[in-house]
């Protein structure tokens, strides 16, 4: 072969040297930093609409709705005559948390679910798998005949988005394709609440599997709440696998009040904290809340102005990295909001997947502290077993950051990692 450019022989093939070693794409339990994440896999279908299609098809708008096929049929017939489908973008609560999370820290991460074995061009897998960073390690997905679930997303004129879920084959994930080794290995492991909704499918043990595996390795389980209705309807089952299984519990403000019947997002939030150690709870225009345990002799007092709600003083120990509730011997309760970043974009484009950045933000923190941990045990940044690297209030600054980013693309997950330096936010703020 002819190498461009004047070349000494010698360097061509240096056989004396040992070969380079070339980074393997498969997660190595022994050797990586990675999160698992379980979901059903999902395209999103992305589509222009009014608020009249929504009522048309009997469709509750900025929720979840599962559809059978022929309503989902009906709806992507109308769809395509009016010729306002405008994407195929891969989604999945949890996919679009795994990928964003593998750009943001540039590193692997794990994905259960299914995938169908044959993928044709322009089939729901075929965009799934074009739209998944290749940080995202699917060796271990199951291979169903079918398709994979459909997402049909509805934007309306406002950004709100709706879906229509269309299930395919994406709940007939087993338990004999949870892994126990890969999620023993792993800094976190991240699943949704959605599988309750298939009580006779086989996802729903899986994800428990994967649950208890996760439990009995000490991993940090995160859940994330899906829609509000699904919320409702299986309350008393969800509150209790919450118990049973979860230190970190994700939420919008509407599933926290379907499951506390708080409508304070605070009150909520202190509520949910008997159950769990981490609350992220996203309130849309109103911002985020990050609250969860410290230990009353590591806490750090906020220098930022000091906020009441509904609790007097809230955020007053929001520079405390969080900790499980079980590792403080004094353990205290810390609370921090933010509003959004910038206040909001100018102009939202699409608010799919908004909640899933933000919280990819707070398992890349914990991933963080993982490999710090590993690297360097004797760190004081391990003087006490914290379950994140940075405070809660830089969490919340990363997360929302995150949101943003979102916010201002069609897409549910990101393109590319934020910049590594941003401009000073008042300079961006007051030159737009
Ligand atoms: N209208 C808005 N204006 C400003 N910021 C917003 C708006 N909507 C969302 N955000 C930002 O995005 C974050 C997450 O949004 P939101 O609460 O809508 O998530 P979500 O309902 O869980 O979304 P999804 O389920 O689609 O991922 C908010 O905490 C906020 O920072
Ligand atoms: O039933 C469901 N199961 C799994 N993911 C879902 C379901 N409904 C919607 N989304 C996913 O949620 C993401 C935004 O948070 C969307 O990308 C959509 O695919």
């Amino acid at each position: 072969m002819k190498f461009p450019g004047r070349r000494k022989l010698k360097h061509y093939f240096p056989v004396s040297q040992p070969k380079p070693i070339l980074p393997s794409i498969d997660v190595q339990p022994d050797k990586d930093t990675y999160i698992v994440g379980l979901d059903e896999t999902i395209v999103d279908v992305v589509a222009n609409v009014s608020d009249e299609f929504l009522s048309q098809f009997s469709i509750h708008k900025g929720l979840s709705n599962l559809v059978d096929t022929d309503t989902a049929s009906a709806i992507y017939r109308e769809l395509a005559a009016q010729g306002c489908i405008s994407d195929h973008f891969a989604g999945g609560t949890i996919g679009n948390t795994i990928h964003n999370y593998s750009v943001l820290a540039d590193d692997k991460s794990v994905l259960l679910g299914v995938m169908s074995a044959n993928i044709t061009l322009g089939s729901p897998a075929y965009h799934y798998i074009c739209h998944t960073s290749s940080k995202v390690d699917m060796n271990h997905l199951q291979g169903v005949s079918g398709d994979i679930g459909r997402g049909i997303t509805l934007i309306t004129p406002d950004g709100e988005r709706t879906f229509a879920i269309a299930p395919g084959d994406m709940d007939e994930l087993n338990a004999e394709h949870i892994p126990e080794n890969i999620i023993a290995g792993s800094a976190a492991l991240v699943t949704c609440a959605y599988p309750l909704r298939h009580q006779g499918k086989p996802i729903k043990q899986a994800m428990l599997t994967a649950l208890e595996h996760a439990h009995q390795h000490q991993v940090p389980t995160v859940l994330t709440l899906g829609t509000k209705h699904l919320v409702e309807e299986n309350k008393d089952e969800l509150l209790d696998l919450i118990k049973r299984h979860v230190n970190v519990l994700a939420m919008n403000e509407l599933e926290a009040e379907a499951l506390t019947g708080l409508s304070d997002p605070l009150q909520a939030a202190d509520q949910i904290l008997e159950y769990v150690d981490i609350v992220l709870l996203t309130a849309g225009p109103d911002g985020m809340y990050l609250c969860g345990y410290t230990d009353d002799t590591v806490k750090r007092e906020t220098t930022n102005p000091i906020k009441s709600g509904r609790l007097a003083d809230f955020n007053r120990w929001e520079f405390s990295r969080p900790m499980l509730r079980s590792a403080c011997q004094n353990p205290i309760k810390v609370f921090s909001h933010i509003d959004p970043y910038m206040g909001g974009p100018e102009k939202i484009r699409n608010t799919n997947g908004a909640g899933d950045g933000a919280l990819s933000a707070l398992l890349h923190d914990i991933s963080a502290n993982h490999f710090h941990k590993d690297s360097l045990p004797n760190s004081s940044k391990h003087a006490a077993p914290f379950l994140a690297y940075s405070s809660f209030a830089q969490i919340c600054k990363y997360s929302n950051r995150v949101s943003y980013e979102i916010l201002v693309q069609n897409a549910p997950r990101l393109s590319r990692g934020l910049p590594e330096r941003e401009d000073s936010l008042e300079e961006a703020y007051w030159e737009r």
